[in-house]
């Protein structure tokens, strides 16, 4: 984090642009999730006002039972938690990890000011288009960076195989040694080796990330890790995004399931009335583009979740990616006491089911 390409491309996030309706009034937190009320009084998940299980809420959490209390303008990041390093690997991790290629890379300049570089990855179990969302040019993917027999500078920085700045007339797809437009050479490693690079494994969700749902807290969640990896403090870090629309029943389904779950089943209910499993998701592909992305070996990621079942399983079938630590995600209504995120009826189910039916740890 030296030089003046690393100042700009970190600069501070603003407030992200929320996934709920500006016209939205947010009614206060205690009447809102009642199931995880603090009140030692109740008994565990049995009706409003108990408690979730001990396990599931960390000591430090204090519930934001005050509204009117004062948020930060900029929130730092979670406290990181310990990983179990004894807990069992998901029966299902594929022996073999699915060979990926990245084909194209390009600079965004983001609405929030911060930039990122949108990866496009193929690979050889599926059609679909994985992405990686990469904050800091001094991450780089090996196949992207790869030498192709013949081709000619000007494909390099097509496909987005070049460092530094692209700019009109440059040439060469090489570091630029002088300054001006594109000529600040980057570094290629981060000089804060000691930190491990965050990570967030997001699933494709359309109805949450583009469509305004308040079902679910996906776009929210999306939109948080972007600005954990924007921090001026952060050394950067991907957003591996699968397509694996509505946990991998795809868009179709996953609206049956809101059909059900309006019926009266919860979300994981849904999924298995429509003869799929809770969860028919894999993350081999997001193991395969993070160690393209140089994030194997020893140093490890600090892994943005609260699914206990992604760190194991992002870690792949030997252990390829090394989670270090897990950053939990808090929902923006539990940390700002209602002043932010998302409010609805549909989402106190969808948070109750998470941590009652999958295990899902949120502090
Ligand atoms: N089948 C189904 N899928 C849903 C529902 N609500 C959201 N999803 C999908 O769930 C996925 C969201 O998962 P992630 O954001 O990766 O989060 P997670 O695995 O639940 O865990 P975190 O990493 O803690 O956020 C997306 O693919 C959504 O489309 C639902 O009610 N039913």
């Amino acid at each position: 984090m030296t030089t003046t390409t690393t100042t700009t491309t970190f600069r501070a996030m603003p407030d992200l642009p929320s996934h709920i309706s500006p016209v939205y009034t947010p009614t206060p937190l205690s009447s809102r999730i009642p199931e995880y009320s603090l009140d030692p009084s109740s008994s565990p998940h049995s009706r409003a006002g108990s408690p979730p299980p001990p396990n599931l809420i960390s000591p430090a959490f204090t519930p934001p039972l005050t509204p009117e209390s004062h948020t930060p303008a900029v929130d730092p990041e979670p406290v990181p938690v310990p990983v179990n390093v004894s807990a069992p690997r998901p029966q299902k991790l594929l022996q073999k990890l699915p060979e990926v290629e990245c084909i194209v890379r390009a600079r965004i300049p983001t609405v929030t000011g911060a930039e990122m570089f949108l990866h496009v990855y193929q690979n050889s179990a599926d059609n679909k288009e994985h992405l990686a969302i990469v904050f800091g040019s001094h991450i780089r993917s090996k196949s992207m960076f790869a030498v192709k027999p013949g081709e000619t500078e000007r494909d390099r920085m097509t496909r987005g195989a070049y460092e530094g700045r692209l700019h009109p007339g440059r040439v060469t797809s090489r570091a630029e040694s002088t300054s001006g437009p594109g000529g600040v050479s980057e570094p290629f490693h981060d000089t804060r080796e000691d930190v491990p690079p965050l990570v967030r494994i997001h699933s494709e969700c359309y109805t949450g990330e583009t469509a305004w749902s308040a079902r679910c807290d996906c776009g929210e969640q999306l939109d948080e890790a972007a600005r954990l990896m924007s921090l001026p403090s952060s050394t950067g870090g991907v957003i591996v995004y699968l397509r694996q629309e509505g946990r991998g029943i795809g868009l179709g389904e996953k609206l049956k399931a809101y059909n059900l779950q309006d019926l009266g089943s919860d979300t994981v209910e849904a999924n298995l009335l429509l003869r799929h499993p809770a969860d028919a998701r894999s993350y081999g592909l997001a193991t395969a583009m993070l160690l393209d992305l140089d994030f194997g070996g020893d140093r490890g990621i600090r892994l943005l979740t609260n699914n206990p079942d992604k760190v194991r399983a992002v870690e792949g079938p030997h252990q390829e990616i090394v989670v270090k630590q897990r950053v939990p995600m808090v929902p923006l209504a539990w940390k700002t006491g209602g002043k932010k995120g998302i409010n609805s009826e549909e989402i106190e189910g969808y948070l109750k089911a998470k941590i009652g039916k999958m295990g899902h740890m949120i502090e």
